[in-house]
C-alpha cells in the first residue's frame, strides 16, 4: 500500500513536515547533509520500528527535541485507508499505533507496510556475516508464508531452552528431549518454508539481474544450517558433546546461509562495486516481484538511498526501469535531480522533493 500522506516531526535535522507522496516514484534531491537520508530513515522507522543507520533510536531524535514522531496514511487499491504512527521519546518505550490502536509487535508494522531498503550498506548482504543474508531471506519468507513467524518463535524458544540446559553441568536428558523435539519440528518447518521461497526467488532474481547485467558463473545457493543428507535430530546427537563444550547449538536454521558465488568464488571477492550494487538490488527487487505476485501491485515500498553512486548512466537507467516496472511506491535520493529525472515513463506518477537544510519542499 502506498503512503498518501507522511508527517515527520523531530527526526534528525528535518523540520516538521507533511508530504503527499506520489503513489509510484518520489525523487528526493538535495546537497550533502541536507536531510535526504533522514527522510528515508523516518519512513524506515514507520515500517520496521528501527533505523537503518543505528541500533539506537536516541541519535535519530533531533538534538533539541525530546521525541520524534512519524505518521502516515496508506491507501489500498480498494481505497481502504490505514493509519500508522510511531513515536519515540528520549526516556520511554517506542509507541506503535495502527488505526488508532497501540500495537506491541513490530511484526505487525512490517506486515502493514512491507519495506525494502537499497542503500550503500546493502553491500553487506554479500560481504557481511550470514545473519544479514538470513534476514534478507526471512524478510521474503515472513511476507509470503503466514506460518513462518510462529515457527520462528518456536525455534527461538526451544533453542534458548536447549542452550541453557547445555550450559548446566549435568544434563538431564528427560528435560532436554522435549525441547529437542520442538527444535527439530520448528527447524524442519522453517527449512521447508525457506526452500520453497528460494525455489521461487531464484528464477525471478535471474530474470531481474539479466535485465541489468550478465555475470557469468553466478550461483545462488541455500545452506539450511545443517548437513543436507542428515536429519537434524541425528546431527544434534552427533554434535552433542561439542555443543555442551560450547554452550550453544551449532546446527539448525539459526546457522542457515545464502551463498552467492561467481565461478565458485565469493561474489564479494570478484565483483566490482557497481556489479555488487546491481546484484543486491536485483535480489531485493526480485523479492518485491514475489510480493507483487502474491498480493498484487504496490504491495511494497522501496527506499533507495543514493541510487546514482557506483552506477554508470546505462545501469542507472536499467535499475530505474526495473523499479518502475515493479509497480510499487519508491523513494529515491540523489544529489542532483538531473541524475534521476528523465529516466521514467511520462505516464508514471512521480513527484520531486527538494531537501535543503532539513526543509523539504515539493518542486514538481
Ligand atoms: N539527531 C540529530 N539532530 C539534528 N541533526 C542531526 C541529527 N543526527 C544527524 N543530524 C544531521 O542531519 C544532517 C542530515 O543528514 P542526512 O544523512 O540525512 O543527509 P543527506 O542529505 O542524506 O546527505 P548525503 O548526501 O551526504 O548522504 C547532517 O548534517 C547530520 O549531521
Amino acid at each position: 500500500m502506498p503512503l498518501t500522506r507522511l508527517s515527520v516531526t523531530g527526526v534528525r535535522n528535518l523540520h516538521p513536515v507533511t508530504l503527499h507522496p506520489a503513489p509510484r516514484i518520489n525523487l528526493v534531491y538535495g546537497a550533502n547533509a541536507s536531510g535526504k537520508t533522514s527522510l528515508l530513515e523516518a519512513i524506515h522507522l514507520l515500517g520496521l520500528a528501527r533505523s537503518f543507520r543505528t541500533n539506537k533510536l536516541q541519535p535519530v531524535i533531533q538534538y533539541a527535541e525530546s521525541q520524534c514522531t512519524v505518521f502516515a496514511e496508506l491507501v489500498s487499491d480498494q481505497g481502504e485507508t490505514t493509519q500508522i504512527g510511531v513515536q519515540r521519546s528520549a526516556n520511554s518505550e517506542f509507541v506503535i499505533r495502527i488505526n488508532g490502536q497501540n500495537v506491541r509487535s513490530a511484526a505487525q508494522l512490517a506486515e502493514t507496510m512491507p519495506l525494502q531498503l537499497i542503500n550503500p550498506d546493502s553491500f553487506r548482504l554479500l560481504e557481511g556475516a550470514p545473519k544479514q543474508r538470513r534476514q534478507f531471506l526471512d524478510w521474503g519468507v515472513f511476507h509470503v508464508e503466514h506460518g513462518f513467524l510462529a515457527a520462528w518463535q518456536r525455534l527461538q524458544k526451544s533453542l534458548k531452552q536447549r542452550n541453557s540446559l547445555l550450559r548446566r553441568g549435568r544434563i538431564d536428558s528427560l528435560l532436554l528431549a522435549p525441547w529437542e523435539l520442538e527444535l527439530v519440528q520448528a527447524a524442519n518447518q522453517i527449512d521447508a518454508y525457506r526452500q520453497s521461497y528460494i525455489g521461487r526467488l531464484k528464477p525471478v532474481f535471474e530474470q531481474v539481474l539479466a535485465d541489468m547485467l550478465t555475470i557469468d558463473g553466478l550461483t545462488l545457493s541455500y545452506f539450511r544450517g545443517w548437513d543436507k543428507e542428515k536429519p537434524l535430530a541425528d546431527v544434534l546427537a552427533q554434535q552433542f558433546e561439542r555443543d555442551c563444550q560450547l554452550g550453544h547449538t551449532q546446527a539448525g536454521p539459526q546457522r542457515a546461509d545464502l551463498r552467492v558465488r561467481v565461478n565458485n568464488l565469493n561474489a564479494v571477492d570478484v565483483l566490482s562495486r557497481g556489479q555488487q550494487k546491481l546484484l543486491v538490488s536485483a535480489l531485493k527487487i526480485a523479492q518485491g516481484y514475489l510480493l507483487k505476485q502474491q498480493y498484487g501491485p504496490q504491495s511494497c515500498v522501496f527506499l533507495v538511498d543514493d541510487l546514482p553512486s557506483e552506477l554508470d548512466a546505462h545501469h542507472r537507467q536499467a535499475l530505474c526501469r526495473l523499479l518502475e516496472q515493479l509497480d510499487c511506491q519508491v523513494f529515491i535520493t540523489c544529489v542532483e535531480p538531473e541524475q534521476l529525472t528523465g529516466l521514467w515513463q511520462s505516464e508514471t506518477p512521480k513527484k520531486l522533493f527538494h531537501v535543503e537544510h532539513g526543509h523539504i519542499a515539493q518542486t514538481d
